[in-house]
């Protein structure tokens, strides 16, 4: 789905991680009594937790903002890619197809292009974030397996992973039972003894696989395509995955099992889980020691969930009678890797995900998923981003421009040196909290008010993480409004706790700076300036002027703006009572000079002004 320009390019000038641990925001919804110039009654609700969970997966995606503005994109392909696949990024964009780059020719090519298409041999580090200096938007992934991409440091360069979880399920499936049958019938060794002119037929004696029990570690899209195979051949599936489905398992006839239960029970055992700081050489000696004597391992996983030295002992010590493996901890493995040119193992050169089919799967699905990141549009397989349902996104697109504008104007309030800590943001809406994903929202109010202060680069991906490193405590609030459910939010408000402000008139009566927006008629409106309502349009920039009620100030700040030749697009009086302290709205297309900003502060009533840009 195609996003209005001018969300794609707030999208592409920000984007948030998925939940990282210790987050910044925090979200409430109870209830509340109206400020001033709330109308209805208002219910209390209990926090809720944003309305995608569990929902399909479809996320926002940064576009390439440095790129896209400037004409076609540049994406750097570092490993073969299936060649439709190549053919639709070439529709698209300017494409440097360059294989087998060292790091360094890599971090070298990086920082010219916006997008990288990477297989499993790529290292996507630290230094390849750093040395992109910011104009890399997109990784993807041409595959499931993204441990060679420094996902960290990816976030906290704004820069949106995405990956083609699906296409290669079966290829890798197909290619563990492939190696389950190969093992236990020695096809390997006895193809290479027939072809070295030998005829060993009682050397080669293998087992069967009917009635025998397979374990699969990780019951996930290749697990579960295992599991049906290998009933299907007759065996006994058991599984171990702390995070799958029960039902999911036993709909296709699978007992979930503890780990202790998987590894001693089994006679086969196949690895499907991703390589994770918790499952790296989880099969060590101590797991091999538990395991039943002459078990057989297969792995189409990720070789660094095996302690390659461990499995040599298990090996020569019979523990283990066969292993079949597919990936290694190091790729391509040495060439005197014991392992490899152990008798009793069989070995493919990382080939899980290498059939035709599969290659032009994947290059298409992340072809797609790249362009679409590229141009702004959604991406469902974002690996680093938080999930929005995209109807949630397009809906919500006039709030996160008010969100962002609203955050921008509230830390131009703030007076130089005062370190802004504490941000709240309340919203308030006639719809059920579950209803109401606030997300992306909550990122575009920290990118307003985090640009304007800093050199950051604030997107959805990394918005949670600037905000930590910066100490900035975003905390959530919803108030549920009586009335129609169909308008998602009636307005939003920022506030700013324990700061000093430049401009009295933004304080409320608690001594925060408050400002609060709303959408009319599509366009991002400013509503309340601390105690005072108003109305104008949040667009080109804005004069506040703090002064008391009288006839003919507006008259004199206009003729100055007229002189000065800066044409006023909007003006808003708000007024706490007749004759009373008043604050005057002004939304002028230029941006003032000096004399005229000196000249607005000399006017006899103003007692005080402040300049802000949108
Ligand atoms: N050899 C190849 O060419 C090839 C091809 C495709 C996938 N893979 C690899 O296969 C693995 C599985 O891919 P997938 O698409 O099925 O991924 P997936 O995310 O669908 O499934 C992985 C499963 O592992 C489970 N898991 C996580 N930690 C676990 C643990 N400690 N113990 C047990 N289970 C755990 C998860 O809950 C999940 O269900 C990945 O490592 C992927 O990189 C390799
Ligand atoms: O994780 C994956 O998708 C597989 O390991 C395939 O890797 P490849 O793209 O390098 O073949």
């Amino acid at each position: 789905m195609a996003l209005a320009t001018p969300l794609r390019h707030l999208l592409a000038a920000q984007p948030a991680a998925p939940e990282p641990a210790g987050t910044t925001a925090s979200l409430t919804t109870h209830r509340a009594f109206p400020p001033h110039n709330h109308r209805g009654r208002l219910r209390a609700r209990l926090a809720a937790s944003p309305a995608s969970a569990g929902a399909t997966r479809t996320v926002t995606t940064a576009a390439a903002a440095a790129a896209g503005a400037a004409g076609r994109p540049t994406v750097l392909v570092t490993e073969k890619l299936g060649a439709a696949g190549l053919e639709l990024l070439r529709s698209f964009a300017n494409v440097d197809c360059a294989y087998e780059l060292t790091a360094e020719e890599l971090r070298a090519k990086v920082s010219l292009v916006d997008a990288l298409v990477v297989r499993s041999a790529t290292r996507v580090s630290r230094e390849v974030f750093e040395a992109a200096r910011g104009r890399l938007r997109v990784v993807g992934r041409a595959g499931v397996g993204i441990d060679n991409v420094d996902l960290q440091a990816a976030t906290e360069a704004g820069c949106l992973v995405v990956n083609a979880p699906t296409a290669n399920t079966v290829a890798a499936a197909e290619h563990a039972v492939a190696l389950l049958a190969a093992m236990a019938r020695n096809v390997a060794q006895a193809d290479a003894s027939l072809k070295a002119g030998k005829w060993q037929r009682s050397k080669f004696v293998g087992v069967s696989l009917v009635g025998k029990t397979l374990a699969i570690m990780g019951f996930g899209k290749v697990g579960s395509e295992v599991a049906r195979r290998a009933k299907g051949l007759g065996m006994d599936v058991i599984a171990h995955d702390p995070y799958a489905p029960v039902d999911r398992a036993r709909a296709i006839g699978v007992d979930l099992v503890s780990f202790d239960e998987a590894i001693s029970t089994a006679d086969f055992i196949s690895l499907h889980m991703p390589l994770t700081p918790s499952t790296t050489k989880l099969f060590d000696d101590e797991t091999f020691a538990k395991m039943t004597k002459g078990v057989r391992i297969i792995n189409v996983a990720r070789g660094g969930v095996v302690d390659e030295e461990a499995l040599l002992r298990a090996l020569d010590n019979g523990t283990v009678a066969q292993a079949a493996l597919d990936v290694f901890f190091e790729e391509p493995p040495p060439k005197d890797s014991k392992l490899v040119h152990h008798e009793n193992v069989t070995v493919t050169p990382h080939l899980g995900a290498s059939t035709t089919e599969a290659q032009e799967g994947v290059a298409i699905e992340i072809a797609e998923a790249v362009i679409g990141a590229l141009k702004g549009d959604l991406a469902a397989t974002a690996v680093n981003a938080p999930m929005v349902l995209a109807e949630v996104l397009s809906e919500l697109s006039p709030y996160i421009v008010l969100a962002e504008k609203l955050g921008r104007l509230a830390v131009q309030l703030v007076a130089g040196g005062s370190g802004i800590k504490g941000v709240k943001v309340v919203y308030s809406s006639a719809r059920d909290p579950d209803d109401l994903d606030t997300r992306i929202l909550r990122a575009m109010v920290t990118k307003g008010i985090v640009e304007p202060i800093s050199s950051a680069f604030v997107n959805i991906v990394n918005a949670d993480y600037v905000a930590k490193q910066r100490g900035l405590r975003l905390i959530e609030e919803r108030i549920l409004l009586d009335g129609s459910p169909e308008v998602p939010i009636s307005s939003i408000q920022v506030q700013l706790a324990n700061v000093e402000t430049k401009f009295a008139g933004a304080l409320s009566d608690e001594g925060d700076i408050r400002v609060e927006g709303k959408v009319k008629d599509g366009k991002p409106h400013l509503t309340l300036v601390g105690p005072f309502s108003v109305d104008v349009s949040l667009e080109g920039n804005l004069i506040l002027c703090r002064q008391v009620d009288q006839p003919g100030i507006i008259g004199k700040v206009g003729s100055i703006l007229g002189k000065m030749n800066l044409n006023v697009n909007f003006m808003s009086v708000g007024r706490i009572a007749p004759g009373k302290q008043a604050i005057m709205a002004i939304g002028i297309d230029e941006e003032p000079d000096k004399e005229a900003l000196k000249l607005i502060g000399e006017t006899p009533s103003v007692q005080e002004f402040v300049f802000l840009k949108l």
